[in-house]
């Protein structure tokens, strides 16, 4: 494993996420708030200091990509300005592996509140499916908050979010019956997108639960649309 300060970190993280996705939407503590066709997001409503923390937890169901496709478009930061709708800025500032970057991203402000930019570790990564043997293996993208100091401090201009973002993918093919080759036609990506963001300063919560109602289902939907697009006619990358 690369020898960088950060990787216990990431190693700890992107695992505890993992399990924390696999968990589901079980225990009766999610409260659904948005659907749209397989699509099912859910939150719960946190607050810390006085700021809504709703972690949020997606489902969601998409046909003829598979897990490792959709990581790696959620992961690579060429084509983020395709499907991410409230980006402005955004500038790699670390190259830690081919797997493993640090991102500065500023996004379009919400009125009332100030403009919010975030810094993290982005990681993706193969796990081995360690319940079911002839299943696909998991595929999971996470993003971090860290610290880095190429990231410019922008006192008082912009508040800088704290965030804890995973998408975990689960391929399965159903496999055509007369041997003939699987096409994307047979194969089912299972989503589970997790996100706990605080958002740094402070924001009238209702306001903040406008903006999580309104972006969530819309940014879930045009990200998961993208990469069907993007994969259609394309070998599929298993
Ligand atoms: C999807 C969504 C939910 C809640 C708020 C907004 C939003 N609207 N206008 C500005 C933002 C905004 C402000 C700060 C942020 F850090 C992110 C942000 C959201 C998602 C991710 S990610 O890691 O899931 C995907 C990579 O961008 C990172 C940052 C988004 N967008």
């Amino acid at each position: 494993a690369p020898a960088h300060p950060l990787w216990p970190e990431i190693e700890r993280v992107t695992l505890e996420q993992l399990q924390y996705a696999r968990l589901g939407v079980e225990g009766g503590v999610w409260q659904l708030f948005a659907e749209d066709g397989e699509m099912k997001m859910y939150k719960r409503e946190e607050e810390v200091d006085g700021l809504a923390v709703d972690p949020l937890k997606a489902v969601h169901t998409v046909k003829g990509v598979t897990g490792r496709e959709m990581t790696h478009y959620f992961f690579s930061p060429d084509v983020r300005f395709e499907w991410e709708t409230t980006l402005e800025q955004m500038k790699v500032l670390e190259t830690i592996a081919d797997d493993t970057l640090i991102i500065l991203q500023i996004h379009k402000r919400v009125w009332p509140a100030s403009q919010r930019d975030a810094l993290f570790w982005s990681h993706v990564r193969r796990v081995p499916n360690d319940t079911d043997r002839d299943a696909q293996d998991i595929w999971i993208a996470c993003n971090h908050s860290t610290e880095h100091h190429e990231a410019p401090s922008n006192e008082g201009k912009m508040v800088r979010v704290a965030l804890t973002v995973c998408l975990v993918c689960q391929t399965s093919i159903e496999p055509p019956a007369d041997g003939r080759p699987v096409t994307r036609d047979h194969l089912t990506c299972k989503i589970t997108y997790c996100s706990v963001v605080n958002p740094g300063g402070w924001v009238p919560t209702s306001a903040l639960r406008a903006v999580y109602k309104r972006e969530y289902p819309k940014f879930l939907k045009r990200f998961t649309q993208y990469v069907k697009d993007r994969c259609d006619k394309q070998p599929i990358l298993f």
